[in-house]
């Protein structure tokens, strides 16, 4: 055993090809940041997957230590966009054309994220219907419950009221808005001392949602100084399509408990 085999890094640090001719010198950058994002999904997939089995066993804190490290993995993901954030827009142009009509729509990674908190849905599979192992992995993720569906259902055997159809819902679909879940984290946020468990680990799930958010934003921030209003590589409109991102909320009853209270 060596520290090279042990990390697997041959085939790690032979994943980096650079397809511009001659080799644009900024390529490898671009595919770097791209290559450690995908590593950090994989492990905040990873902490996902375990959080969801936790809740499902009623282990809540458990479950938080994993929230936690997810956190942290987003804070990570978030920062990391100052590096690209040097590429300038010259310097992209000069080799996005051979990027094709690949783009970021394509991460299967990222979408089995944004499926595991929440935002389900269906038809992003047929993004992958050209690759088989990717579309079982995504559509698996797509029948698995939620983090929020887990943490209901953790709420409901802890003796809230949780409205049954809420517990038996299609998960495929994305959670819509529930004025009964505002009137149960009322409950909870009108005395939290009294609820204190419930009460932080909501906490921790508005923080996991933040953080989601700043990383969209920096995405934005970043598309923005680098293609303009250029549209995308994926057939977006570019920019207002990842704008649009910005309105969407996985816990939508988190928030509409603050506008209540006082
Ligand atoms: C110069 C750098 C970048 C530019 C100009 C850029 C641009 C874009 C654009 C325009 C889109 C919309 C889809 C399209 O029409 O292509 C998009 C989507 C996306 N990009 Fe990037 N991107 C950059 C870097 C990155 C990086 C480093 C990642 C990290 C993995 C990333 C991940 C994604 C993801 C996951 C989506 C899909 C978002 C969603 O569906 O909500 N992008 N990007
Ligand atoms: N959508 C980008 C291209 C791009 O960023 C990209 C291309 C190939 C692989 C990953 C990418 N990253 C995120 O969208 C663009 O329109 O320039």
């Amino acid at each position: 055993m060596t520290y090279g085999s042990y990390l697997g890094l041959e085939k790690i640090l032979e994943a980096q090809h650079p397809l511009s001719e001659p080799e644009h010198h900024d390529e490898m950058l671009f595919i770097i940041q791209h290559q450690t994002t995908e590593l950090w999904l994989k492990l905040a997939l990873h902490e996902l997957d375990s959080a969801r089995r936790l809740l499902a066993e009623d282990q809540l804190r458990a479950a938080l230590k994993r929230v936690a490290r997810i956190k942290h993995i987003q804070e990570v993901m978030t920062q990391q966009w100052s590096v690209l954030a040097t590429l300038t827009p010259s310097e992209y142009l000069q080799f996005r054309g051979s990027l094709a009509s690949a783009s970021g729509f394509q991460s299967v990674q990222y979408r089995a994220v944004e499926f595991a908190l929440g935002n389900k849905n269906a038809r992003m599979l047929a993004v992958f219907d050209s690759e088989p192992e990717n579309h079982r992995m995504l559509e698996a993720e797509l029948h698995r419950p939620s983090l929020y569906d887990e943490f209901l259902r953790h709420l409901a055997r802890h003796g809230w009221e949780v409205p049954e159809d809420i517990l038996t819902r299609d998960v495929t679909t994305a959670h819509v808005h529930d004025d009964r879940l505002v009137d149960l984290f009322e409950t909870v946020y009108r005395d939290e001392q009294a609820h204190w468990s419930v009460y932080e680990a909501c906490e921790e799930l508005v923080d996991l949602e933040d953080n989601f958010q700043f990383w969209r934003f920096r995405h934005l921030r970043t598309v923005t100084r680098t293609i303009g209003r250029k549209t995308g590589t994926g057939g977006s409109s570019g920019v207002d399509f990842l704008k649009r991102a910005l309105d969407l909320t996985f816990f939508p009853e988190l928030y509409t408990v603050r506008t209540r209270l006082g």
